[in-house]
């Protein structure tokens, strides 16, 4: 059961601070499930309103305040410039300061919808702004200001678009995974000693490639969905050739061109780069990338000759490592995410040089957002002052020691006409060496094409 008030019309700026009558606020009772909307500042009118109980108890608290009127008991208690919003359907409620909501009105004047940008100067949005009128409807949260201007604000808008609202918002999630929790499928290839050759593949992590290109199927979502969530998916059903797989993964995303080339392959002999990933050497557990300011985002693999013999691909979760290495080493987990290290790449022509930390963070919610490991494309250690070089020794074998703890490492064989697809700002990757003609082709995904398609496709991103 709700209760629907009535709020009188009156109230303009300039009125006493402390409060403002208000009368007949509450008239009745309605069934109804719509938002509510409290009047912090009590500086202006509202219109008809309906409101939930508790929002009925939580504006009789305001309405009484710490002061309650002996008289008629409503009066508004002043809480400084902002506006507090409650909805229905809200787990708690918002705060908006004046200046937030101008500067956030959606009219045709204020905001194309056409190109989804803004069209205002912010610096003719006086920062004293105060609304001359406030109204909540069903639909939306209105606004009237002093020059005439009004603004409308939708609920579901106003609760995605703050830094409140986005706190309690779902993000799909990410689980860090050791070989002991891998998806149960996997378990049978955990072990390097154990391999089997052919890895099963498992109903979370694999699309078939029909899945891709039909729509319906949703493939797509599903493969980034378990890109996220693991960091790593494949796609299976691909014919083993380098034209195929460049037609599958663009099913997913545009595919990044780098100095490898858009699409790459590797055949361990001919040195065509000159990186170790071109012989046939063991390669330990390592990012890709270190050494460009944006490390690729996607890293895909595809077999297409498997070795005589070794040749096996090594996955390492990057953020269960970090994880382990901040609860066993907390102040090597805080330098080697403050200090920076350089990485490089050098070849005829091409001198890439990178310098960051290991570990990244999303500056507003300080969750980790990218793990950037690899021994062989360090730079010369000349960021750091010598004195401190020691520490960075001790954090960074330290980190090296769980890297190559075999829980955390996931052994698999791949095989001609499954993709494997690994997300390289979270998973290490590496390889045994091996023997015989293997073949490898692959291609990088970037961030920033492969965010936006999550977005298009409503995978809610850290
Ligand atoms: C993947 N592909 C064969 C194109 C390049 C391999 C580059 C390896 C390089 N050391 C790095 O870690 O970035
Ligand atoms: O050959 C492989 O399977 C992987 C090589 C590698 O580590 C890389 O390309 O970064």
């Amino acid at each position: 059961m709700t209760l629907k008030c009535e709020w009188t019309q009156y109230l303009g700026p300039g009125s006493s601070p402390g409060g403002h009558q208000l009368t007949d606020w509450l008239t009745g009772v309605q069934p109804l499930d719509m938002c509510a909307l409290r009047l912090i500042n009590g500086s202006f009118g509202l219109g008809t309103r309906f409101l939930a109980p508790s929002s009925v108890r939580l504006v009789r608290k305001t309405l009484y305040g710490s002061q309650p009127s002996a008289d008629t008991g409503t009066n508004v208690t002043s809480c400084g410039q902002q506006l507090e919003v409650h909805h229905s359907r809200w787990p708690h409620c918002l705060h908006f300061t004046y200046t937030w909501l101008r500067d956030h009105c959606r009219c045709p004047q204020c905001y194309d919808h056409k190109t989804y940008q803004r069209k205002y100067e912010i610096s003719n949005i006086p920062l004293g702004i105060r609304p001359v009128a406030v109204k909540a409807t069903e639909k939306e949260l209105k606004v009237k200001w002093p020059d005439g201007h009004e603004s409308g604000y939708e609920y579901k808008f106003l609760w995605q678009n703050t830094f409140e609202g986005q706190q309690t918002s779902y993000r799909m999630p990410q689980l860090p995974w050791t070989t002991a929790t891998l998806p149960e499928a996997h378990q049978t290839t955990a072990s390097f000693k154990n391999l089997t050759y052919g890895f099963i593949l498992d109903k979370y992590c694999t699309v078939p490639l029909g899945d891709l290109c039909d729509p319906e199927k949703g493939g797509v979502k599903r493969l980034i969905y378990a890109i996220v969530k693991h960091g790593f998916a494949f796609i299976s059903e691909v014919p083993a050739d380098i034209e195929s797989t460049r037609t599958a993964i663009e099913k997913v995303c545009n595919i990044k061109n780098t100095f490898f080339g858009d699409m790459w392959s590797m055949k361990g002999t001919n040195y065509e780069h000159f990186d170790s990933a071109y012989s046939t050497a063991y390669i330990g557990a390592h990012t890709d990338s270190t050494y460009f300011t944006q490390a690729c985002r996607i890293q895909v693999f595809h077999c297409l000759q498997p070795a005589t013999e070794g040749g096996e691909n090594l996955l390492v979760d990057g953020f269960s490592i970090a994880k382990q290495f901040r609860d066993k080493h907390p102040k090597g987990y805080a330098f080697l995410s403050s200090e920076a290290i350089p990485s490089e790449y050098i070849e005829d022509g091409q001198h890439q040089v990178s310098l960051d930390t290991i570990f990244k963070h999303n500056p507003v919610t300080r969750n980790i957002k990218q793990f950037r490991y690899n021994i062989y494309d360090r730079a010369p250690l000349s960021s750091l002052p010598m004195e401190k070089t020691q520490d960075f020794y001790t954090h960074f074998s330290n980190l090296s020691k769980i890297i190559n703890n075999p829980k955390n490492e996931y052994w698999l064989k791949l095989n001609p006409g499954t993709v494997l697809l690994t997300d390289n700002w979270r998973l290490m990757h590496g390889r045994a060496n091996f023997t015989g003609a293997r073949f490898m082709c692959g291609c990088y995904l970037d961030n920033d094409d492969f965010c936006s398609k999550a977005r298009v496709l409503e995978v809610q991103l850290e």
